[in-house]
């Protein structure tokens, strides 16, 4: 480089310091008013995630962007990302109390991680949490005396056998509720072991998830729905989405989201652990695809194995699920020895108008994923 063009680019550089300086100051000055917005929504009891409000901004900010020569989805991209942090700094205002009368919640297993955020959640909206795990049962009768909720929230092998035995004797109107990620043992465990209230649910992600804006929790109702209502008018306001399902559907679901999905990754993992692959290659060759992949099988793997455990083995029909995956497997694999390449495109055409308009949404939806796996690089 000679000395004109470093001058250069030393001058242009100065400058783009000075805009992405500007913009430090914007975001201070955005997180400060959302932060406004914060305190009047605890104040009105109003959710933390406002859908239309970001949806109609944002076809708003795209349209500006495209008069202004910029590309809409990088508007898009950097306000998702601002919002993000919105959802983070509302939190911490703390949410509306929408039941004031309610006594304490008492989370079983709330020194785990679920039980953790939910006893934070719960905290922050100004009930009084208290939490019993496996060493402090001797208090577990006092707890339960001023119980307006108990919330059971231990690993799913010992979740019916706790219910049936130790959370039998509740207070007529408590509302007793789980967090499990199966659902219909756990319904009827609760409906047999107590008279009042009952409610399942299953929050669709994992404790690691900083903010529930936008995150869904499955709801399974037991009985006197009413009761509870408060409860699904919180969550709704902590910015979750509730989507209400029989235990029976909400099971069978996950058979596929849970069990297959988990298990296949194990096996993924098992594969390159016996294949004695070694990542350090796989990352330098990997396209962003890859590497995407090989982090969602690598982050199994950081985690409990008790609870993928718990997850796969909880559900009896999970094997004939996963057993017809591996006679598909097989059936493929098939094709492949004998060469059948057009049976392979038939089967491919086949699938691909299964997934219908499915199929280019989430070739969208990936695109947006990839090239962030790909900004996250670096060297
Ligand atoms: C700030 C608000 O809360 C959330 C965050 C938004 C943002 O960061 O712009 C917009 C809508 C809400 O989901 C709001 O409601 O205006």
């Amino acid at each position: 480089m000679n000395e004109k063009t470093t001058a250069e680019l030393e001058h242009l550089r100065g400058l783009i310091d000075g805009v992405d300086q500007q913009l430090l100051h914007l975001l201070r000055k955005r997180l400060d008013l959302v932060a406004q917005v914060g305190t009047v929504k605890h104040g009105a009891g109003l959710p933390i995630y406002a859908p239309q409000r970001e949806a109609a901004m944002l076809a708003k900010r795209r349209e500006e962007a495209k008069n202004m020569g910029i590309a809409p989805q990088l508007i898009e991209d950097i306000l998702r990302r601002l919002m993000r942090e919105s959802y983070l700094n509302e939190k911490d205002v703390g949410f509306k109390q929408v039941k004031k009368d309610l006594g304490s919640v008492v989370i079983v297993g709330g020194k785990g991680q679920l039980g953790g955020l939910f006893s934070q959640m719960l905290t922050l909206s100004g009930y009084q949490v208290e939490l019993l795990d496996k060493d402090d049962w001797q208090q577990a009768d006092s707890l339960f005396a001023d119980a307006g909720m108990v919330l059971v929230t231990v690993p799913i092998a010992i979740t019916c056998e706790l219910i049936r035995e130790k959370l039998n004797q509740l207070p007529a109107d408590c509302i007793l509720a789980d967090l499990t990620s199966i659902k219909t043992e756990p319904v009827n465990a609760m409906l047999e072991a107590h008279s009042g209230p009952v409610v399942g649910f299953h929050p669709m992600f994992g404790p690691d998830v900083g903010s529930l804006a936008k995150q869904v929790v499955v709801v399974c109702h037991g009985r006197e729905p009413d009761k509870y209502q408060w409860l699904l008018e919180q969550i709704a306001i902590w910015g979750a989405r509730i989507v209400e399902a029989e235990p029976e559907r909400h099971d069978s679901a996950m058979q596929l989201v849970q069990a297959m999905r988990h298990f296949s990754t194990f096996v993924y993992g098992l594969n390159l652990c016996k294949e004695e692959a070694d990542i350090d290659t796989l990352l330098q060759f990997s396209s962003p695809i890859y590497r995407l992949e090989l982090a969602m099988v690598g982050r199994l793997f950081a985690q409990s194995p008790e609870l993928y455990a718990d997850i796969i083995f909880a559900q009896q029909d999970s094997q004939h699920a996963i057993g017809d995956y591996l006679d598909n497997y097989r059936e493929a694999l098939e094709l492949l020895k004998r060469g059948d390449r057009d049976e392979f495109i038939k089967q491919f055409q086949t699938v691909a108008k299964w997934f219908g308009d499915f199929a280019p949404q989430f070739q969208r939806e990936s695109r947006i994923m990839l090239q962030s796996v790909n900004d996250m690089k670096t060297n």
